[in-house]
């Protein structure tokens, strides 16, 4: 094992909509002992103090989001701001897709009223600005919404059985605004691309064009 120095991990981010394969992407890096996973904590958003923060927001989404996306993104930053000691640190999304993506949509359907997503953003532009979060590579799992509308559910994940198609067409709109038009400068980290509406049987070779360019970055880490 490469263990790096005092050196910051190279950071990578995987970004896609909701049942994009971000958990199978992640999965098939627990064969590299350089990188260290860092998966969506769900269950923690699942079960704050007995409470189910995340079927509350589905359920009532006017009542819930700010409570919802205050501990995601609380949530996300313990994820940035965690150390590791491999070269490589792989974190299933981030506070970027928490602000650009989820929280941008709720404020844009009215869920989080302005004043409520004016706090948020306060908190987003103090993290930008005061906390440093790394970001060196985005891989974006990029899908079509009638896709991941099938497979989310197929999955049958209870919370979000109520999801509509509409929802995920938005997030998608939100999600290519951010990774291919590049509508945020704020985050500036390259960004690769990889076709997740492919099946898992196909899945495999899109995933090597990522290892490549992930476990290459590992080694300058080490180098360094
Ligand atoms: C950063 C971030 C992740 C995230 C996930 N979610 C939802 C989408 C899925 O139903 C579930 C797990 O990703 O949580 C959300 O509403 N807001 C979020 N913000």
């Amino acid at each position: 094992i490469m263990t790096a120095p005092a050196a910051k991990p190279f950071t990578v981010l995987v970004e896609g909509n909701i049942g994009s394969g971000k958990t199978t992407f992640l999965e098939h890096f627990q064969q590299f002992e350089d990188i260290t996973l860092l998966t969506e904590p769900v269950e923690e958003w699942r079960n704050l103090n007995g409470w189910n923060l995340l079927d509350l927001m589905y359920k009532d989404p006017a009542k819930w989001a700010m409570t919802f996306q205050a501990y995601v993104s609380l949530t996300m930053l313990e994820m940035h701001r965690r150390t590791t000691k491999t070269p490589v640190k792989l974190m299933e999304r981030s506070i970027f897709s928490a602000r650009y993506c989820f929280v941008e949509h709720m404020k844009r359907s009215g869920t989080l009223h302005p004043a409520q997503y004016s706090v948020l953003n306060e908190w987003f532009d103090f993290i930008d600005n005061e906390v440093p979060v790394d970001a060196d590579l985005i891989v974006y799992l990029k899908t079509t919404p009638s896709i991941v509308y099938e497979r989310i559910k197929k999955r049958a994940r209870s919370e979000e059985q109520c999801v509509p198609l509409s929802y995920i067409v938005e997030l998608h709109k939100l999600h290519e605004d951010w990774l291919i038009n590049r509508t945020h400068a704020e985050c500036p980290a390259p960004v690769l691309v990889i076709d997740a509406d492919l099946d898992l049987s196909q899945i495999t070779e899109e995933y090597k064009k990522s290892e490549h360019q992930i476990l290459r970055k590992a080694v300058n880490v080490v180098m360094q």
